[in-house]
């Protein structure tokens, strides 16, 4: 089983005291110790900011040129905070703030959203969450509880913390950091591909009642993007044993799966960038879609699923991918790398 980091993140009175670890510049706090927007400007909350697609979206925001964002960029550990605070630049301490928060505890939530000014919140994005990658067998329930416990009831608590304020003033805007594996199932995935459709089916639900109140939720549905995911897979996949797992299944996970993921994220792989550009569109619309993918070349592969209302399609291309034609996807995907590749385009393109 390989845990990946990302893949690679009181009491209910009103506090006023700084939370604990909480690192602001004096100026962006209120008298009352509360973080404080300038007037006009939205007041975005991210959660899991410590690396990845959080942190590319909290430095987009915050160095938005018309100033529009006030970031609130949480992290469960902020002495994680200088790779944020290096990329954030002479935004941080301006548009962007600091608050520690865990989506796995009520406390922390509670904590962090009560030093938030007027608890006034017009954006939330939920963007933590944790992998888990590796055959059934192998993983405890235990560890199943934490991925549930982060990706799903991480992102419920965030929005029963924020929504009652948000319903009283008729107005905002919720961002979910879903997956393609909230739409459709991907094999050796199979409990994180379920923590996100737990979201989906909670998030589709909630989006109905939430327009009556005029509160949007849109979902962000990535394929693979290149994070700490990648490196800290690879590495945990050699130190792996897999126990109670056969050798027939470790060895479709690690000999028939593993390089065909690698393939898939080496021709199609984004980076936190495109997915932050893509959020910041969609916070930017006047009609925000609910579903948004992030990749037109991983939109075929979950249209499969669309197609067929019987599941059959999806299932079976999988399958066939996977055990009949592995070496065939081999190439295939070696040539959409080729095509995709920028060094190409500029051989083709440059006049030299
Ligand atoms: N990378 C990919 O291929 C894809 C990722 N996604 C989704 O994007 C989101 C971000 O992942 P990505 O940037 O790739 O991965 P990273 O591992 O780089 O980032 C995950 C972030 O979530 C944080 N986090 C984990 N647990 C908690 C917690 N309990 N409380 C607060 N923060 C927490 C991590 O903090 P810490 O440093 O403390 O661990 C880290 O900042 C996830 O929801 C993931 O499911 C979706 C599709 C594809
Ligand atoms: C499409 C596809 C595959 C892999 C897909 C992968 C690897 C997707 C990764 C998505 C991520 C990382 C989402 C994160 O939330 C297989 C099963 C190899 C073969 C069949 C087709």
């Amino acid at each position: 089983m390989i845990r990946f980091s990302f893949l690679k993140s009181g009491d209910r009175q009103r506090s006023q005291q700084r939370p604990s670890g909480a690192e602001e510049p004096l100026q962006n706090r209120s008298l009352r110790g509360q973080i404080m927007a300038n007037s006009g400007q939205k007041v975005v909350l991210i959660t899991g900011c410590s690396s990845g697609i959080g942190l590319r979206i909290a430095v987009t925001l915050a160095r938005d040129e018309k100033k529009r964002y006030h970031v609130i960029a949480t992290m469960r550990d902020l002495k994680k905070k200088d790779k944020l605070v290096e990329a954030a630049g002479d935004a941080y301490g301006k548009t962007l703030m600091l608050l520690p928060l865990d989506v796995c505890s009520d406390e922390s939530v509670r904590q962090c959203i009560d030093n938030v000014k007027d608890r006034h919140i017009d954006i939330l994005i939920n963007n933590a969450g944790v992998g888990l990658l590796g055959p059934l067998e192998s993983i405890s329930i235990e560890e199943m509880k934490r991925v549930f416990e982060t990706n799903f009831f991480g992102v419920v608590r965030m929005i029963k913390e924020v929504m009652p304020d948000m319903k009283k003033r008729r107005s905002g805007h919720i961002v979910v950091m879903s997956s393609v594996m909230g739409l459709q199932g991907v094999v050796f995935n199979d409990v994180y591909t379920a923590s996100k459709f737990a979201m989906e089916g909670f998030c589709e639900s909630m989006a109905v009642q939430l327009m009556k109140f005029n509160i949007r939720l849109s979902m962000i549905e990535p394929g693979p993007v290149h994070t700490e995911f990648e490196t800290k897979m690879m590495e945990d996949v050699a130190k792996m044993e897999y126990p109670g797992a056969d050798a027939d299944t470790v060895r479709y996970f690690k000999d028939v799966y593993l390089p065909s993921s690698i393939d898939i994220f080496e021709a199609m792989g984004q980076t936190p960038e495109d997915i932050a550009n893509c959020t910041k569109k969609v916070i930017e619309s006047n009609s925000p879609r609910f579903r948004n993918l992030t990749n037109s070349l991983y939109t075929p592969i979950v249209a499969l699923k669309y197609a067929d209302e019987t599941g059959g399609l999806s299932v079976n291309t999988f399958y066939n991918l996977l055990f009949n034609f592995g070496p065939l996807m081999h190439i295939t995907m070696s040539i959409l790398k080729c095509l995709t590749c920028s060094c190409l385009r500029r051989r083709t393109i440059s006049p030299n």
